[in-house]
């Protein structure tokens, strides 16, 4: 595993991490944005560390079974982007 990881464009790498802020209208689009954000994680069997306060979702991803960052990361996180 390469310790660089290309960090997609808005998210911010920290300690083996990268994450991201997420905010729509109101709860119900940020819900919305969740579920298919569940869909995108269960299909990739790789899943967020995230927390959602009204309109705000935020992720953040690291592979756990790794230590850190790994292309699954990276990976969701361009496939999360294009949610949006
Ligand atoms: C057995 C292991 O938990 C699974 O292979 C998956 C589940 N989802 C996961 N998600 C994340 N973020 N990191 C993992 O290492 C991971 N492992």
């Amino acid at each position: 595993m390469s310790a660089e990881h290309d960090v997609p464009e808005g998210w911010t790498q920290e300690d083996g991490k990268i994450r991201r802020r997420f905010s729509f209208d109101d709860f119900s689009q940020a819900w919305g944005f969740m579920s298919r954000v569940a869909l995108l994680a269960e299909a990739a069997n790789h899943h967020p560390d995230w927390r959602n306060v009204w309109n705000k979702v935020d992720i953040t991803l690291t592979t756990h079974d790794a230590g850190g960052l790994t292309d699954k990361d990276t990976d969701l996180a361009r496939a999360i982007d294009k949610l949006t």
